[in-house]
């Protein structure tokens, strides 16, 4: 239902409705023409509310009460309004749900001028910008992206607004562009106006500007300008043009909305996707790295794998989840740093970084000028904990923790700044002053001497008083409506001298005041304003001259974050028995004793450890064994092992040697997008084209039960095929779980594709059959499914599991009689057949994909079968 027919419904007035509004409604619509696509947030005494179409969305999404203002002839203006002191919950749970928001603030209090209060937006929050700590989850990172596509390219900007990260790349079509996206899981992304590109629907605020911004000469230009250069070569992004033409786009964008100095953006950097292990959204979920399949997180990899110390740590983890790198050096030197800390520093050193404040955050604070007391006390306590993880970084020897070392420099002047301007417990706020310490400036020393002379003076002057007036009750007091008073009982009313004025009547007590006491108390009040005003100025100075120290403070704090997490990871490797990957260039994946780190942590039975060898011998692993086997978790084990090699990490396993890969794809049931309008099939077809389209010989493929949400033939026909052609075209290392056991003998006669299968064992008891999954896995073939037995274990009625047992036997009978025994659908796999002599011209025309050539591959391939035709009449019996 559209929101104007709502607001017909209710007679609501329209914001076109001018003649309706009073000028304060006039003043808010003013402002809200500038935010049109943001919630203006518009402050009116202790509420914000919101108006119009705002209202009826802060509602709903809110689940606040929907009021009404200013009725007219019975008609009203839909409001909504949360308290300002309770704001910041309101906003968290708004930008959770991608919505941007403009905050409006009252400039002046009510009645200081004619017509309505001065308003002003003071601050505008969208998802991909929000820096603020109570609005953000402090474990995780918060990017926006922007996009800027063209024929031949993607552009893609990144930037992490709270660490100042900028960065750059293209990628060639939408499929990278969708791989990518997911990789980085942005809060928010910005794109042109006109743009088609089809973008994830799930939780992401789409930000649209007008097209023009993505033009790269203008976005050159002010990239030009935001980083003060001449040119932009140095960022090594000249051959870039849509890279540049997104982060102009980005950067007018944050610029726009951003009212504080983005000076904590030093550079640019350009990246390339084939830099990491690409993992697309749904091997993501289907890894269960962020969240378990049930959506929490204490049951997937990040669970286990989060002992960092700080929020720092916890966020630098998750950034190395999400960029799994191919760079084999910088991976052997996590190994090596882990394999060093495991003599047992890690525990000492995860013990001092507890003590370490958030340094990120608390840089990112000063880089926006928004840093508090206690961020600049918190970087005082940081820097003063620097010099003992250094101590203990310097006796270990591995190449990246002495870098590390380097990197985490005490920088002593700022801790020396600190110690001197601050005081150790400052207030939350610096409006009431106390902040700054004695002694780091005279003036503001003599400015609070002066109030805090007061006492002295006061306590002299009462004396006096008391003298000269006979009354030994007199007292001198301050009140804050009064300011000073000399207060006596009414009694004495008559002893008062003629130069004191009355100034306030109780019922007991006068109270006066005397031109000393009226000049003492101008001094006083006035020394006091001096002072705040003074520690304002020089609480700023300060600020400012931290952000001076930005980059060096963002390297200690990236380098305390790389810290903490090669800490978490030895804790890991320590307590789950994790052991090193070798990384070699041969290409494989050799997998001894392995298991899947999560299972193992979390269940009851011990684990069963299971070897994986995929090599040019066997690229495609066809694997069958009952239900609740443990082929998914086989799977999912090899997957987690090869990621973990890839962020640096110890492995669960007895021993990993891993070659070079380039993707991880998989095609497992859970997660299936109902809600986005697919059929379960329809997904699992999609993700299936995706891997057949896209997975190289690099590429690790799982596929788990291929066709199983179609008609058994169909099923089987499509598995088949879609094996087939990545044994025989796309030569990934393939792991293919799957009930049809006809795959079984057929897999036999494909180039480099074994069978195993998950052991089990059944035996009778007293007439029962009892199962026994061993979680083995063993070379060769399945023999059964043991379907009917997990579905009694399961608890369905024996009288069901008995009509099926009968209805087994008939579609055993009749599959026999139709196709003959070696085909039977639920038969145990037969003999296999002998395969032919190898046929090297039968497998290229085999191999062959005539919609995927270009003329000259055809040309190319023709020559090559004609070699092949010429060498087999070459040969005898050929
Ligand atoms: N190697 C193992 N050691 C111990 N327990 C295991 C092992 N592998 C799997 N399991 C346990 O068995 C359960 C079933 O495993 P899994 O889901 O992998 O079986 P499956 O063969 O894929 O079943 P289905 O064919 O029904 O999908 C798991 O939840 C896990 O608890």
């Amino acid at each position: 239902m559209s929101a104007s027919r709502t607001g017909e419904q209710r007679n609501e007035i329209s914001p076109d409705d001018f003649t309706q509004h009073t000028p304060m409604m006039r003043q808010y619509l003013g402002i809200k023409a500038d935010y049109p696509h943001m919630l203006l947030f518009y402050r009116m005494g202790d509420f914000y509310e919101l108006f119009f179409d705002d209202a009826h969305r802060a509602a709903e999404l809110l689940d606040i009460t929907l009021t009404a203002r200013g009725e007219s002839a019975g008609r009203s203006i839909p409001m909504a309004g949360v308290p300002y002191h309770a704001a910041e919950g309101y906003l968290a749970r708004l930008i959770a749900k991608g919505e941007s928001i403009a905050i409006c603030e009252q400039l002046e209090a009510p009645g200081a001028t004619k017509g309505p209060v001065k308003r002003e937006v003071v601050r505008v929050v969208t998802p991909g910008t929000v820096t603020d700590d109570a609005l953000l989850e402090a474990r995780r990172a918060n990017l926006i992206v922007a996009l800027a596509p063209a024929k031949r390219a993607i552009g893609i900007a990144v930037l992490e607004l709270a660490r100042g990260d900028f960065a750059v790349t293209e990628v060639a079509d939408d499929t990278a562009l969708a791989a990518e996206l997911a990789r980085l899981d942005p809060a928010e992304i910005v794109i042109g106006e006109q743009s088609t590109l089809d973008l994830p629907s799930d939780g992401v605020a789409i930000t649209r500007r007008p097209s023009w911004l993505f033009d790269a000469v203008s976005a050159r230009r002010r990239l030009e300008g935001f980083f003060e250069v001449a040119q932009l070569d140095a960022f090594g992004c000249a051959d870039l043009p849509r890279a540049i033409a997104a982060a102009g786009a980005l950067v007018d964008y944050v610029e726009a909305t951003q009212q504080a100095a983005l000076s904590h953006i030093k550079s640019l950097r350009t990246y390339a996707v084939t830099d990491t292990l690409v993992l697309d959204a749904s091997t993501r979920r289907n890894l269960e790295i962020e969240r378990s399949a049930s959506g929490d997180t204490r049951h997937s990899l990040v669970g286990l794998l989060d002992r960092c110390a700080t929020p720092m740590g916890a966020r630098a983890l998750r950034r190395w989840l999400a960029e799994p790198l191919r760079n084999f050096d910088i991976l052997r030197h996590r190994h090596l740093a882990i394999e060093t800390l495991l003599s047992g520093s890690h525990a000492g050193l995860s013990e001092r970084l507890k003590e370490v404040p958030d340094v990120e955050r608390i840089a990112t604070r000063i880089a926006l000028a928004s840093a508090r007391p206690r961020d600049l006390s918190g970087l005082s306590r940081a820097l003063v904990a620097l010099p003992a993880i250094r101590r203990t970084l310097a006796g270990l020897d591995a190449p990246l923790l002495a870098a590390l070392h380097e990197q985490i420099d005490p920088a002593e002047e700022v801790r020396a700044l600190l110690e001197r301007a601050v005081i150790d417990n400052p207030p939350v706020v610096i409006r009431d002053g106390g902040v700054i310490a004695p002694g780091y400036d005279d003036t503001l020393d003599e400015l609070r001497n002066l109030s805090a002379n007061a006492d002295g003076f006061l306590a002299e002057l009462e004396m006096r008083e008391r003298e000269r007036t006979g009354v030994e009750t007199l007292k001198v007091g301050y009140n804050r409506v009064h300011g000073y008073y000399i207060e006596m009982g009414r009694m004495h009313a008559e002893k008062a001298p003629i130069d004191y004025q009355r100034r306030q009547t109780l019922k007991a007590v006068e109270r006066y005041i005397t031109p000393e006491l009226k000049k003492f108390e101008d001094q006083v009040l006035s020394a006091r304003e001096r002072a705040l005003a003074r520690e304002k100025a020089l609480y700023n100075e300060l600020v400012e001259s931290l952000a001076a120290h930005l980059p060096r403070l963002q390297a200690i704090a990236a380098g305390l974050a790389s810290l903490d997490v090669l800490c978490a990871l030895t804790r890991c490797a320590l307590d789950c028995h994790w052991v090193a990957p070798t990384l070699t260039d041969t290409p494989g994946i050799q997998i001894t004793g392995g298991r899947h780190p999560v299972v193992e942590r979390f269940s009851d039975t011990p684990f069963v450890a299971n070897d994986t060898v995929l090599d040019d011998d066997c690229r495609l692993l066809l694997i069958t064994g009952p239900n609740m086997g443990g082929k998914s978790t086989y799977m999912r084990q090899t997957a987690l092992i090869v990621l973990l090699t890839h962020i640096g990490s110890f492995v669960p396993a007895d021993a990993a040697t891993i070659g070079p890969l380039d993707r991880i794809f998989t095609r497992i049931g859970a997660g299936d997008d109902l809600s986005a309008g697919q059929s379960t099939f329809m997904v699992e077809m999609s993700e299936t084209a995706q891997i057949l389209h896209h997975a190289t010989d690099r590429s690790l493929v799982l596929l788990d039960e291929i066709g199983r949400g179609t008609s058994t033939y169909d099923g089987l026909a499509l598995a088949r095929a879609v094996a087939e052609r990545l044994a025989r075209h796309n030569h990934s290392y393939t792991l293919f779980a799957t009930h049809y056991f006809e795959l079984t003998q057929l897999a036999e006669n494909w180039p480099a594709s074994r069978n195993a299968h998950f052991e089990v064992a059944d035996y009778n008891n007293g007439g029962e059959q009892k199962l026994v999954f061993l979680h083995a896995i063993r070379p060769g073939p399945a023999s059964r499914s043991f379907g009917l037995q997990v579905a009694a274990l399961a608890g369905v009625p024996r009288t069901v599991i008995r009509q099926a047992e009968k209805h087994l036997a008939e579609l055993e009978a009749q599959s026999r009689a139709e196709s003959g025994p070696q085909m039977g659908l639920f038969e145990p796999a037969p003999e296999v057949k002998k395969p032919a002599e190898p046929d090297p011209l039968h497998d290229a025309i085999t191999d062959l994909d005539c919609d995927d050539m270009t003329p000259r591959e055809a040309l190319d391939l023709l020559y090559r079968l004609k070699r092949i035709a010429s060498e087999r009449s070459d040969t005898p019996g050929g």
